[in-house]
């Protein structure tokens, strides 16, 4: 179906967001029902507080979790909050129903689910034929109101698994691009799109027919389970010539469940894969925190998802968040209605004197105050932690930093945080009784750091190496990387900005990256809002110059360190079982990879106690290979059109081609497997890879 964009002008001026119109993300809460299983518990309750925090009148709900009698009680503040008892019905009416007429205005609309595992994602999405979920329902207005205006309705379903995109309506497609054009319209290459003409239809595609079916056998090897599922709803008119003009489109995305990455994930996903998903649930969240604070620029280049629903996102689209709570205790749900709240910029923290306050203007609806549904874990966990994050308000209350949150990013805030832990212990003591929320979201962006603060230790002193890694974590300031967000969390305003004048603070650590702060920035403090935001620039001027290699090099080291330990015999010596300070900074129940044991001799690696020579070779040939591999991707994310038809097997089509998906990505390489992108097949990479390291030696 040749798909034309419609030139009707996008008009959102009715009430398509609930409550405020003006606001064009809305934040909800939906308590999922117990299942079966959970019926049986003891208290048979939730877990869940909420309470209108200006009475009746509210606009706003905030939502608590366990314990109520504690004095300190740590609120979160979303726009409305649906408890078990509400079914999807009432979630439709309320929040979806609204934006349907504004689609047919041309203002696109999407509805996102997210939350912890099992927090009832899918059932409030795609529910099932006989409990229909939201996107069945609006369907079913959309194809009712599209008859009436003549006209007619289509859509794809798609999963995006490890920042790759798939139909699943049409498996035999291999992969879905996402590209823009010159008009800055993002055009889904490879993605199908269905009409659909009746509910029944819909049902058998989405529901219970190809939308839900495992992509094809080629793709399943690439796209394990796990991934972000969505829908599109597209109302089309048709013009004379029987063009389909898009008239707006409805999305709905089902995310995958966020689950911590320290833990062992349930369904045996790697860390390193799960942290990548956790990834692209932030970064959702981040474009999602640009919106509501009016940014002016919006991430939306940091994941594929966010890329894909660029158009649907951006203005002037409205976006209805559901946040999907598990009703019994789930330490993750806490975690992301934290960030929901923070996606708003609104977190209370009710000390006890606006507790008090609060009494007298609204009673808690309470549905548990049951301690004992919290396991001890969690209470454990709060006096481990006790050094919390500090609220939003509190730190205004210590000097006010938050004039300093516009134009930053969700996860920077999250840095922010567990910074100033250090520094304001009176601010963190009041924080005891949250201790699930402590998790810093860093950690998972950061989560490869701990190798290579591991791996200094384990080379010891006076190794080439480590003296190469610790200059890079040495550094000062400008291993920050503009547009990266790995280092994106690094920005020295993050430190600069939670610093309190009287701290002496020599250096900031994190995740085994130490950034030293002089005396300068240490000095920098918040007399009033906004006061510092001159010197804040000033240092947040990045070293473009300079990043690049360092970060790189960081980079490059730590894959080099992977594959030095994932080639290393077992008879490589490691670092002593019992010497805990090696493994100091890996969180609990990770256990990170053990560095061996490298000296360098006249600049020649030299692997300690390795049973021959032969094996000291293998290990050097596969680093070298690593090497390699790695210079060549980078090559291929970062050289110009004549340097890469340079590289055998790379003419002007693919050369072309690669600049394309640069253009889509900016790092589209990050394995040699991504090289299937530009239609090279393993074996086409293999050799040409054996040509580069052959051309060597000619
Ligand atoms: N309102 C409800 N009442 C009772 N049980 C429910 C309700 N909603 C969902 N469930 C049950 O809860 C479980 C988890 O639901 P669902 O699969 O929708 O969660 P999810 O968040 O999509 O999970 P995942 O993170 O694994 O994708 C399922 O067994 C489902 O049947």
């Amino acid at each position: 179906m040749a798909l034309v964009s419609s030139n009707s002008q996008p008009c959102c001026t009715n009430n398509t967001m609930g409550l405020n119109p003006s606001r064009k993300v809305r934040i909800v809460a939906k308590i999922r029902g117990f299942t079966d299983l959970e019926a049986d518990f003891p208290s048979g309750v939730s877990w869940i507080s909420t309470k209108k925090p200006k009475g009746e009148a509210s606009e706003t709900v905030s939502l608590s979790f366990g314990d109520q009698s504690a004095s300190h009680k740590e609120s979160y503040e979303v726009d409305h909050c649906y408890e078990q008892n509400e079914d999807n019905d009432i979630v439709f009416l309320q929040e979806v129903k609204p934006l349907i007429s504004g689609v047919f205005d041309g203002c696109n609309a999407t509805i996102i689910a997210y939350g912890a595992r099992g927090s009832g994602k899918t059932s409030i999405i795609k529910g099932t034929s006989e409990k229909p979920g939201l996107a069945a329902m609006a369907m079913d207005e959309i194809l009712s109101v599209a008859e009436k205006n003549g006209n007619s309705v289509a859509i794809s379903v798609y999963e995006v698994y490890q920042d790759r995109v798939c139909d699943l309506l049409d498996t035999k497609q291999p992969a879905v691009f996402v590209l823009e054009d010159a008009q800055g319209k993002i055009q889904l290459k490879g993605l199908s799109r269905v009409p659909v003409k009746s509910n029944s239809e819909f049902q058998k595609l989405y529901v219970s027919g190809l939308g839900s079916r495992k992509p094809a056998q080629t793709i399943a090897n690439e796209l394990p389970r796990r991934g972000h599922k969505g829908l599109i709803l597209y109302v089309l008119a048709h013009n004379e010539n029987s063009d389909a003009l898009l008239v707006g489109k409805m999305n709905f995305v089902d995310l995958a469940g966020y689950e911590d990455s320290r833990r062992k994930s349930s369904d045996s996903l790697s860390v390193v894969e799960n942290s990548r998903l956790n990834k692209s649930i932030y970064a959702l969240l981040n474009v999602i925190h640009a919106l509501s604070a009016n940014e002016s620029h919006v991430p939306f280049r940091e994941s594929k998802l966010t890329r894909l629903l660029q158009d649907s996102l951006g203005r002037p689209s409205r976006v209805l968040m559901v946040t999907c709570l598990n009703p019994s205790f789930c330490q993750d749900s806490i975690y992301m209605v934290n960030l929901a709240s923070r996606c708003c910029q609104r977190i209370n923290h009710a000390a006890s004197e606006s507790a008090k306050k609060s009494k007298s203007l609204a009673r808690a609806t309470i549905h548990s105050s049951h301690k004992s549904q919290i396991p001890r874990s969690v209470s454990a966990t709060a006096k481990k932690q006790a050094t919390s994050r500090v609220p939003l308000s509190e730190k205004k209350a210590n000097g006010g930093i938050v004039s300093a949150l516009k134009g930053r990013r969700l996860f920077d805030e999250a840095r922010r945080f567990t910074t100033s832990e250090k520094i304001l212990p009176q601010a963190s003591s009041m924080s005891d009784n949250i201790s699930a929320v402590e998790h810093s979201v860093d950690e998972e962006i950061l989560q490869e750091k701990p190798v290579v603060t591991n791996a200094i230790k384990s080379l010891g002193e006076g190794n080439q190496l480590s003296d190469v890694l610790k200059n890079a974590k040495a550094e000062p300031i400008s291993i920050v990387e503009k547009d990266d967000p790995l280092s994106e969390s690094l920005k020295p305003t993050e430190f600069a900005s939670t610093v309190e004048k009287d701290v002496p603070i020599e250096e900031n650590h994190l995740e085994g990256v130490t950034l030293s702060v002089n005396n300068s920035e240490k000095m920098l403090n918040f007399d009033k809002e906004g006061q510092n935001s001159e010197k804040e620039n000033k240092i947040s001027v990045v070293d473009e110059e300079r990043s690049p290699p360092i970060s790189a090099r960081l980079r490059e080291i730590s894959n080099n360190l992977k594959s030095l330990y994932s080639a290393t015999p077992p008879c490589v010596k490691m670092p002593e079982e019992n010497d805990a300070s090696s493994y100091a900074l890996v969180p609990l129940d990770i256990m990170e990879p053990k560095t061996p044991m490298v000296d360098t001799i006249n600049d020649r690696w030299e692997v300690a106690n390795f049973n021959s020579p032969w094996e000291t070779l293998s290990m050097c040939s596969s680093v070298v290979k690593s090497s390699l591999v790695q210079e060549y991707l980078r090559f291929l994310n970062t050289a110009n059109k004549e340097e890469l038809k340079r590289l055998k097997g790379v003419g002007e089509k693919r050369a072309s081609y690669i600049l394309e998906l640069r253009e889509e990505s900016p790092e589209p390489f990050k394995s040699l497997d991504d090289l299937k992108e530009i239609g090279l097949s393993a074996k086409q990479v293999n050799r040409m890879m054996r040509k580069e390291v052959g051309g060597l030696f000619n």
